[in-house]
């Protein structure tokens, strides 16, 4: 049965109270919280952090309400039901195609993606960056969630991140989009697969942890990221190593993952990514500039 936009807020702000962290203020929420989707809290857990979570998790229900409230275009169910990576849920009418680019922090993903963006037809859409964005947006009611996670190096939960990228995507108004930095967990893979859309392959930059941290320090002079200093920098190491690279793994052992070194000048390894892309691109409209 084809689900309205008011039962999907719902179903979502069941899921997000199902999934705060650990040091959230209401006892459903905690007794809830052992199938977390945003990572558990580090041990140096302040009172800071917990305070974050829980006014965040308060409002993350409004804000997904919120989110929802406006009318979304969708193809009837027994449309969409024929169609592959389709789900019947999906706010789409046709199959996007949807390019997840992994690799972990400062492996060169947005560099690459600026790229892709000026030579393919593509939306390039930074899961960072949205919720970055949504952090900065006066009046967000999960602002000082999402500040607490990323400098904490943990994945702000699911919900948050997956509403901000299907937003996104509808409104751009476009049909091809690389997904950067998403899914950072198993769980969040799965859920934009059965209510977004299947996505076509990854786009793997594959880096060692001395380069992305050398990468990072000097991204960090100039960055003003909160999270683009050391002690933030070990924390989202351990966060991909633990969490986010099994993703990878399992997406290899589908047959899905293109995976390029990042050990090479920006032009060294954009000329790997486009060979994937020219492979895989080249009965489509492809849209190359010169
Ligand atoms: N191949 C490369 N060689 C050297 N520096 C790079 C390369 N690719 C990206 N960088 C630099 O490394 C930093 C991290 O790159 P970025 O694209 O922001 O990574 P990510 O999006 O994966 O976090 C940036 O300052 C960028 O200019
Ligand atoms: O799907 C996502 C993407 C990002 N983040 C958070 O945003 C931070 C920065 O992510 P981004 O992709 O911008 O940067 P990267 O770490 O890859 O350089 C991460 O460490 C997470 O805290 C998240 O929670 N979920």
């Amino acid at each position: 049965m084809f689900r309205s936009s008011a039962s999907r807020s719902l179903a979502s702000l069941r899921a997000a109270a199902a999934r705060c962290p650990r040091s959230a203020a209401t006892p459903s929420a905690r007794r809830a919280a052992s199938s977390s989707s945003s990572g558990s809290a580090s041990g140096s857990s302040s009172a800071v952090w917990i305070g974050a979570a829980a006014l965040g998790a308060a409002g993350l229900g409004y804000w997904v309400l919120s989110k929802d409230s406006a009318p979304k275009p969708a193809a009837p169910e027994p449309v969409k039901a024929a169609i592959k990576g389709l789900p019947a849920n999906s706010p789409f009418k046709a199959k996007p195609t949807v390019i997840f680019v992994l690799g972990g922090p400062g492996a060169g993903k947005g560099t690459q993606c600026a790229r892709l963006v000026r030579d393919y037809d593509f939306v390039h859409l930074s899961a960072g960056d949205l919720l970055r964005a949504e952090r900065q947006r006066p009046g967000s009611a999960v602002g000082e969630l999402i500040n607490t996670y990323i400098k904490e190096g943990q994945i702000v939960p699911m919900e948050i991140t997956i509403k901000l990228l299907e937003t996104a995507m509808l409104e751009s108004g476009k049909s091809r989009f690389l997904i950067d930095g998403f899914p950072r967990k198993m769980d969040q893979a799965d859920a934009f697969e059965e209510t977004v859309a299947a996505a076509d392959f990854v786009l793997y930059f594959s880096c060692p942890e001395e380069e992305m941290l050398r990468r990072l320090l000097k991204r960090g002079e100039s960055s003003g990221r909160v999270d683009d200093n050391l002690e933030s920098i070990k924390k989202r190491f351990a966060t991909f190593r633990d969490t986010s690279y099994p993703v990878i793994e399992k997406y290899r052992a589908d047959g899905k993952v293109h995976e390029v070194s990042c050990l090479q000048s920006i032009d060294g390894v954009y000329a790997q990514v486009r060979k994937v892309f020219d492979d895989m691109f080249a009965n489509e409209d492809k849209a190359v500039k010169a």
